[in-house]
C-alpha cells in the first residue's frame, strides 16, 4: 500500500482544489460522509449513541461538523464540542460549522481546561476525534492535550477522523500524547504515521476512503514509502525455474558463531536452507567447528582460524577464497567481539565481491567506525540492527530511534548508501535511494533470542538467489513475520522460539507463490 506524508497529501488536495477547481467543501463533505458510512458499519450496535464530536479549529474539525450533521440526520444523538472560540473557526470548516449551527444541533465551545472538564461530565458511548489531522505541526499542549487525555480516559469507543489526534502523519511520532482510537478512517491515501510505530499503535482498525480527489493531475505524484503487504511481497519473489538445480539457486556463505553462540550460526544456516537458496556454507571458528558439524545437516560447514574461540583476522584470506564461489555473504550472528573481528568486518565491508548482510555482533563491531560503509564496493550492503544496535551505530538513544523509526532508518540508509533494516514492531526497510518499506507482518512471538539470526540467514539466502538488497531485505522481513503469524495460529506467541519459524518459512513463501 502506498503511504504518503502530510506534504504529499496536502499537495494532492491543493492540486484538486486550486488546479482543478474542485471546491474544498466538496472534499470535506465527501470525507465526512465516507466517515459516517464507515462509522455506522462498525458501530451500528451502539445506535443511537450518544455520540460526541470533539473538534479542533482546522479542517479536521470541519470533517467532524459534517459527521455531526449527517449522523444526526441518520438518527444518532450527536453533540459537538469545539476546542476554541466560534470566531476562531474559518474557511471550509466555518462553512460546515455554520450549517450545524443553523440546524440547531448542540454545539459547545470551550477554551479552558475547567470548561472542558464540565463538557466531559456526561459520558458518551462514542467519541469522534476531529481535533488534529495532517495539520498537526508541534507537540500537543493545553486544552487539546487535556481533551486527548479525557478521550483516552473515557470508556467511550473512539473513532478517529483521518488520523488519531497527536500522531504525526508523516512519521508516526507521537507529539506528546495521542488519541487511542478503535477505528481510524483516513482519506485518499494511508499516511505514513498510520503504519509506522509508535503512531500505528494508536490507530485501531484502519480504513482508507476515497473523498473525490481526482486521479487526473497525479502524474507527478509518487511516494517512496510503502506498507509492505502481501501483494508487494509477492512482486519481490525471485524467479524460480522448475528445471533448476542447486547451482541455479545460489550459494550463501555465512560467517558466524563463537563458543556459547553456536546456536546463532546454526539458526542462520538453517534459515538460509529454508530460504530457497541452493547451497549454504556456514564458516565458524575452528574451536566450535565439531559442534556445528553435528548440529547442521543440510548446510556445509567450514572451520576458520580463531583466537580465544573467536574468528581471527587471519581468516580473511580463507573467507575471500570462499567468496570467489559464493553469491552472497551473511556475517555477524554470534561472532563475539574482538579487535581482530572488528578489522575483519571493516575489511570485508570494503572488499567483499558479493552482496553482503551484516547483523548482530557484526553491527556492534562496526559501531563508532562507519567510514568503511562509504567505501564498500558497488555491491549491496544490508545492515539489520535492532533499536539497541541502531543506537550504537548512530549515537541516538533508543527512545529517540523508536520515536522516529522511519526517518532514522531512511536518513542512515541514504547517508551511507546501504540498505538499512530497522527491526521492531513494523520493521522499517530503507534503501540508499530513499525508498522505504514498512513491513506489515509479525507478532510479539519474534521478541526472543535467535529470531534475528533466522532473519539474517533468510535474507542472505534471498541475496544468493539474485534479489537486490532492498528486495531481499523486504521480502525477508515479510516472510519472517508471516512465518511467526503461522506459528502463532497454532500455538500462540508466548513460548514461540526461533527454530519454530524454520518450517514455516517455505509455507509463507508458498502463500505468496500461490497467492492464497
Ligand atoms: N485540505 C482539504 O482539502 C481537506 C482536508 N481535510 C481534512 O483537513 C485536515 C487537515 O486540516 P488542517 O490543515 O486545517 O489542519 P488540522 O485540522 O489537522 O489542524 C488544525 C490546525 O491546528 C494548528 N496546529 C497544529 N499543531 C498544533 C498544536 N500542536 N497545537 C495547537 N494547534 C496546532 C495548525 O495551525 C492547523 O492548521 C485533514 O487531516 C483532513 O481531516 C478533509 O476535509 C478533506 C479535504
Ligand atoms: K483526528
Amino acid at each position: 500500500m502506498r503511504l504518503c506524508n502530510a506534504q504529499e497529501i496536502m499537495a494532492l488536495d491543493r492540486q484538486a482544489i486550486r488546479g482543478l477547481g474542485v471546491p474544498g467543501v466538496v472534499l470535506m463533505e465527501n470525507a465526512g460522509r465516507s466517515c459516517c458510512d464507515q462509522f455506522e458499519q462498525a458501530f451500528s450496535r451502539y445506535f443511537p449513541g450518544p455520540v460526541m464530536v470533539v473538534a479542533g479549529k482546522g479542517n479536521n474539525g470541519g470533517d467532524g461538523y459534517v459527521m455531526a450533521r449527517i449522523l444526526a440526520e441518520r438518527g444518532w444523538q450527536v453533540r459537538t464540542l469545539v476546542l476554541g472560540q466560534e470566531a476562531s473557526i474559518s474557511g471550509d470548516a466555518k462553512v460546515m460549522l455554520n450549517i450545524i449551527r443553523r440546524l440547531g444541533l448542540p454545539v459547545d465551545f470551550v477554551e479552558t481546561i475547567p470548561g472542558l472538564q464540565n463538557s466531559f461530565t456526561s459520558e458518551p458511548a462514542l467519541i469522534i476525534d476531529a481535533i488534529f489531522g495532517t495539520g498537526l505541526n508541534s507537540d500537543v499542549v493545553g486544552i487539546q492535550a487535556a481533551a486527548i487525555t479525557h478521550i483516552n480516559e473515557s470508556a467511550a469507543v473512539v473513532f478517529a477522523v483521518d488520523i488519531p489526534s497527536g500522531v504525526d502523519s508523516s512519521t508516526g511520532k507521537i507529539c506528546g500524547l495521542a488519541v487511542q482510537a478503535a477505528l481510524t478512517v483516513t482519506f485518499d491515501h494511508a499516511k505514513i504515521g498510520l503504519a509506522s510505530y509508535p503512531g500505528a499503535g494508536q490507530v485501531g482498525e484502519l480504513q482508507v476512503v476515497d473523498i473525490g480527489i481526482p486521479q487526473a493531475g497525479r502524474e507527478d505524484f509518487s511516494t517512496n514509502v510503502h506498507l509492505l503487504e502481501k501483494v508487494e511481497a509477492q512482486a519481490l519473489l525471485p524467479d524460480r525455474s522448475s528445471s533448476g538445480h542447486k547451482g541455479t539457486f545460489g550459494h550463501l556463505l555465512i560467517v558466524a558463531g563463537s563458543p556459547g553462540k553456536t546456536g546463532a550460526a546454526v539458526l542462520a544456516g538453517s534459515a538460509a536452507e529454508r530460504s530457497g537458496c541452493g547451497l549454504v556454507t556456514v564458516a565458524v571458528p575452528d574451536a566450535i567447528h565439531d559442534i556445528i558439524e553435528v548440529k547442521l545437516t543440510e548446510a556445509m560447514s567450514c572451520p576458520l582460524p580463531s583466537v580465544d574461540g573467536l574468528i581471527s583476522l587471519q581468516a580473511e584470506v580463507q573467507i575471500e577464497q570462499l567468496l570467489t564461489q559464493r553469491q552472497s555473504l551473511a556475517i555477524g550472528p554470534g561472532l563475539g567481539q574482538s579487535s581482530g573481528l572488528s578489522d575483519l568486518i571493516k575489511s570485508l565491508v570494503k572488499s567483499a565481491p558479493v552482496p553482503m548482510i551484516i547483523d548482530a555482533d557484526g553491527i556492534n563491531l562496526l559501531a563508532g567506525q562507519l567510514e568503511p560503509l562509504g567505501e564498500h564496493r558497488e555491491q549491496t550492503l544490508i545492515l539489520t540492527p535492532h533499536p539497541g544496535e541502531m543506537s550504537r551505530l548512530t549515537g541516538l538513544s533508543v527512545s529517540e530511534i523508536e520515536a522516529n523509526r522511519l526517518v532514522v532508518a531512511q536518513e542512515f540508509a541514504v547517508k551511507h548508501g546501504i540498505v538499512l533494516l530497522l527491526k521492531g514492531a513494523r520493521t522499517v526497510i530503507a534503501a540508499p535511494d530513499g525508498r522505504v518499506n514498512i513491513n506489515s507482518t509479525g507478532n510479539d512471538g519474534l521478541s526472543s533470542g535467535g529470531n534475528g539470526d533466522v532473519l539474517t540467514g533468510l535474507i542472505g539466502g534471498l541475496l544468493a538467489q539474485g534479489l537486490d538488497g532492498f528486495s531481499a531485505a523486504s521480502l525477508g522481513a515479510w516472510l519472517h513475520g508471516r512465518a511467526a503469524e503461522l506459528v502463532a495460529a497454532s500455538q500462540g506467541t508466548a513460548g514461540m522460539i526461533a527454530s519454530d519459524l524454520l518450517c514455516q518459512l517455505p509455507v509463507a513463501r508458498q502463500e505468496l507463490v500461490k497467492g492464497v
